[in-house]
């Protein structure tokens, strides 16, 4: 079993992503988080690019006793002993000079010959193995260079001291399969590769830099660079988190081991989030939102009876709670059953079934069906599981500055239809006109409140009503819709009343015997 060492530069490439900018405190909060990760090298930044990143590469390399930390450098003595400086106080400094190999940077940015490049290699590499006990050489552009001219590159680098060398796909351009050859070639045509550790570095342009990550590992790469949440320059860096896990669930493929400490994931993932203000998506392998959430009532059902039907990784793995069974409009009875025993709820079957009917509802809806929604459904729907009347439909007529008018239609307990319809000064007047008229209530409505329970546009009305007739009564309805729940509160009312007269009557009945 191989080992691979994870090199993380959220505070260097990742602070790169357009838009971030840590200060110092930032920095150190997440070093120390990367530290807890099990980290083996942290990029803490570019001591010659600011007196800020300065600051921070010095604090870091003052705090953290676990992980060595490193400042890049261009191929440049100023960058070099300013580095120097920043790490004086580290325990394991290390020092990262970087220099384009590709014809294109070589002509157009650095305005260099193959020749001026190799000299500047071996100048700098020497200087800087002498200030650091370690020292890594990026050859930037890497996968757009000739293989050969990077070959002769890396074998410089490494000839003068360099103890890591990075092959970068700093535009992210290459695939897994020409990446791992890259790695292949290197190994027969550096002299010295046994020497050196050889690292990978991608970037996320076409949307491989993990896959070329892995692919490079399986090619002899040693080490691994990249950034919490994939973030960085461009489309961002290939995302450690993903790597790791990638590494440990298909371990019997790539047979790795790293010194990650997985169930730190979650946490690392969430701080760098916070802090760089890049909002993770939703769908992110590993770290998103519905990384561990199923959905549809298939998948519910099948991670119910086991989790390994539709979970290749376990949620504790990286130190997520657990998984989530999102209750929408594809879920099934059973999931739904699940969350009503989780928030409390022994139904009936009848119970149960109606309830299940109205949640659908619902959710063609609702995008998501809260726990919230949950408990006002249950309300409404166990409430009318044993009334005499249910309400059916519903048609009311708005005209503004005119006589509303309403047609509702009841149901019994026995399954017969009732019908009327009726006016009013307002459409919920109107409406309990109508009931009245089918129920042939005599009573007087004495209250009449509503009250949004769940949140958002879509929420759920609940309504409540007291009426007065042979005695006084309460009821409640809930509902999407205000009209309705304003008719199941009156029928859940009216209802009980028809009771208490029905009760009224055979007492009197026997009283006159
Ligand atoms: C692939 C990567 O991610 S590399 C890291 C990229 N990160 C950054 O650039 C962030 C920090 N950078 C900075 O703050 C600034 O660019 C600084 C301080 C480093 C340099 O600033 P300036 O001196 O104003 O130069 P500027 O950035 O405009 O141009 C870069 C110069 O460095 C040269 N250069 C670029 N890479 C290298 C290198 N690896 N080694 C030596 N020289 C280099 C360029 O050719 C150019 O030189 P020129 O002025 O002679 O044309
Ligand atoms: C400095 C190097 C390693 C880099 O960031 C890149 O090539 O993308």
């Amino acid at each position: 079993m191989k080992h691979i060492q994870f090199m993380d530069t959220t505070l260097r490439d990742g602070e790169q992503s357009a838009g971030v900018n840590l200060n110092p405190q930032e920095k150190l909060q997440i070093a120390k988080q990367l530290e807890r990760l099990g980290i083996h090298v942290m990029e803490a930044g570019f001591a010659s690019a600011s007196l800020g990143d300065f600051q921070s590469v010095q604090e870091i390399g003052r705090v953290i006793q676990h992980a060595s930390v490193m400042s890049l450098a261009r191929a440049k003595e100023s960058d070099i002993r300013e580095a120097y400086e920043a790490l004086k106080g580290a325990v394991a400094p290390r020092l990262h000079i970087f220099i384009a190999t590709s014809d294109i940077h070589l002509k157009y940015k650095l305005r260099m010959s193959r020749l001026e490049v190799l000299a500047s290699i071996r100048e700098s590499v020497k200087l800087a193995k002498s200030l650091f006990p370690t020292v890594q050489f990026s050859a930037e552009d890497a996968t757009r260079t000739e293989h050969a001219f990077l070959a002769q590159a890396l074998e410089e680098a490494i000839r003068c001291g360099a103890d890591v060398v990075n092959i970068p796909d700093t535009v992210g351009y290459t695939n897994p399969q020409e990446y791992l050859s890259l790695f292949r070639y290197m190994q027969q045509h550096v002299p010295s590769y046994e020497k050196a550790i050889f690292s990978c570095h991608c970037h996320d342009d076409l949307g491989l830099a993990v896959a070329n990550s892995l692919a490079a590992i399986e090619g002899g790469a040693l080490q691994v660079e990249g950034t919490i949440n994939g973030i960085g320059e461009r489309a961002g860096n290939a995302a450690l988190e993903e790597i790791a896990v990638a590494l440990r669930i298909r371990e019997d493929h790539y047979k790795a081991q790293t010194n990650l400490v997985l169930k730190e994931i979650k946490a690392t993932s969430a701080l760098v989030s916070r802090l760089t203000g890049m909002v993770v998506p939703k769908n992110k392998a590993i770290v998103g939102a519905n990384a561990f959430a199923h959905e549809s009532g298939i998948h519910q059902d099948g991670v119910l009876k086991e989790a390994s039907t539709y979970e290749i990784i376990s949620p504790q793995l990286v130190g997520e709670e657990q998984n989530k069974l999102v209750l929408g409009k594809h879920s099934g009875r059973h999931a739904f059953t699940e969350r009503m025993k989780e928030i409390g709820y022994e139904l009936t079957e009848e119970e149960r079934d109606r309830a299940f009917r109205t949640f659908k509802q619902l959710a063609d809806r609702k995008k998501e069906v809260t726990e919230e929604d949950l408990h006002a459904l249950i309300l409404g729907e166990t409430s009318l599981v044993h009334q005499p009347y249910e309400v059916k439909h519903l048609q009311a007529h708005f005209i503004s500055n005119g006589t509303q008018s309403a047609t509702v239609v009841l149901e019994d307990a026995n399954g017969n239809v009732l019908e009327d319809a009726a006016t009013g000064a307002g459409s919920i007047e109107a409406i309990y006109n109508a009931i009245d008229r089918i129920l042939q209530l005599n009573c007087k409505l004495v209250d009449y409140r509503i009250q949004s329970i769940t949140q958002g546009q879509d929420a759920l009305a609940h309504v409540h009503v007291e009426l007065e007739g042979v005695t006084r009564v309460t009821g409640f309805g809930v509902a999407q819709d205000v009209l309705e729940a304003s008719a199941r509160a009156y029928v859940h009312a009216a209802g009980k009343l028809l009771k208490r007269s029905e009760m009224d009557g055979k007492t009197n009945r026997m009283l006159s015997r």
